[in-house]
């Protein structure tokens, strides 16, 4: 084996870009979102990129595992993940606002190796001169279809001025979001953010997206803020609407109440976020659609296997996102393109941070909402330093080390509380 492909140096360099006040069951986005650019680069100079979290826990668990990558072949996956795990104890790492789910070390583990096999992979495909895609099976389709992420939002940041979104508090306000959304990127599929109103004021949202666009998919995601006669009271409102229910209700158990219910598949990426968790959900049949995130399922890899289990046993599968530039995308856009069981359209942040990129432009476009396969070597990112530079220096002034969106809200209503469920 050549010994240039060993790893001579890690670098992760974490970022914030700005991020439009978007509701949600823990508060509301701050206005600087944080991430992460992992750079690996081989012995013989072969750079490879990854994008993940940007919350100073997180940071800290990636630089701790580096001293037992360096030196490590870029191809020796399994090695680079068990010293990733040997490095992190057992650890079971946390978060601030909870929206993926709880951590499980296992989860740990994965969340923390997914960046750094990213950028192998993308090292791989260009030693090969292939694109990550071939290196996962190849590919299924041509372009990869993503739907258009509601969110409801406050006009602007307070004490800033109004966005080129505005605001959207109310049914019209959310119809007058998607069309923007949808003539900008051609989305044929809805999701919205829930959880922030009272379940009456959702519903009604959807019904006027139902009836704003009759032929899109639609789904709604309170992020666990019903319980779970909540959730059966939407379900059964939202009969014959919905493609699937996103984790209406927290947990494994609530989950599968409602699910022995409701009309329609019930969808999860917060009380399935780790292998672990598999057996006891797929048990109780408490989700018919997994979201996977490569991000938090270990890789793209381990989130290919993820696609072959949900398949084994009859789950749907669908794809997740928090805020992300165009490395992740273009990283989650290889896994969907080489995953055939992946049915449904993948969430995307991207319209609301796209401002920011930090690649260079030409690989990321919509067309008709979905994005084309890049078939250049590797992931097919270029990244720009001056603009890593940017983004950097933002994170080094702009005051946020953790996300926290309940604590963001309560600086406008100090008696906001975060609780699920909340209806
Ligand atoms: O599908 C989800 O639950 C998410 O995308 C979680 C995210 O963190 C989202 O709710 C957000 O950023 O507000
Ligand atoms: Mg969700």
């Amino acid at each position: 084996m050549s010994t240039g492909t060993r790893i001579q140096r890690i670098t992760i360099t974490p970022i914030a870009f700005r991020d439009p006040p978007l509701l949600n069951s823990a508060g509301v986005h701050e206005p600087w979102a944080l991430r992460s650019i992992i750079e690996v680069v081989t012995e013989d100079g072969v750079l490879g990129l990854g994008e993940s979290y940007g919350d100073t826990g997180h940071l800290a668990r990636m630089e701790s595992v580096l001293p037992g990558l360096i030196g490590l072949d870029v191809y020796a996956l399994n090695q680079i993940h068990a010293k990733v795990a040997e490095a992190l104890g057992g650890v079971a790492g946390s978060d601030k606002h909870g929206l993926t789910g709880d951590f499980t070390s296992g989860g740990t583990v994965d969340r923390v190796f997914s960046p750094f096999e990213v950028a192998c992979l993308d090292i791989q495909g260009h030693l090969l001169g292939r694109p990550v895609h071939d290196l996962l099976g190849g590919k299924v389709r041509d372009s990869v279809p993503y739907s258009a992420y509601l969110f409801y939002k406050w006009a602007g940041h307070p004490g800033a001025e109004a966005d080129e979104w505005g605001e959207a508090i109310d049914p019209a306000g959310m119809v007058e979001q998607t069309r923007k959304m949808v003539r900008e990127y051609g989305f044929g599929s809805i999701k919205l953010k829930g959880g922030v109103f009272p379940p009456e004021q959702e519903i009604a949202a959807i019904q006027a997206l139902r009836e704003a666009f009759p032929n899109h998919p639609l789904r709604i995601d309170p992020n666990c803020a019903w319980s779970v006669p909540t959730s059966l009271r939407v379900a059964k409102e939202l009969d014959g609407v919905l493609e699937y229910l996103e984790d209406p209700t927290p947990g494994i158990n609530g989950m599968s109440e409602v699910a022995k219910q409701a009309s329609m598949p019930l969808a999860t990426n917060m009380c399935v976020v780790s292998y672990d968790q598999l057996p006891e959900a797929i048990a109780k049949d408490a989700v018919q659609v997994i979201l996977s995130d490569h991000h938090y399922w270990g890789g793209l890899t381990r989130s290919r296997h993820l696609g072959v289990i949900c398949d084994t046993f009859g789950v749907g599968l669908s794809m997740h996102s928090n805020s992300h530039l165009g490395i992740s995308l273009a990283a989650m856009t290889h896994l969907a393109a080489a995953t055939p069981n992946l049915s449904y359209a993948c969430d995307t942040h991207y319209p609301w941070n796209a401002q920011d990129e930090v690649i260079e432009p030409g690989v990321v476009s919509f067309v008709d909402g979905a994005m084309a396969v890049p078939t250049t070597p590797g992931l097919g990112v270029t990244l720009d330093r001056d603009q890593l530079a940017r983004l950097h220096e933002n994170y080094r002034t702009c005051g946020l080390k953790v996300r926290d969106d309940t604590g963001y809200m309560q600086k406008f209503q100090p008696d906001y509380e975060r609780k699920r469920p909340r209806w």
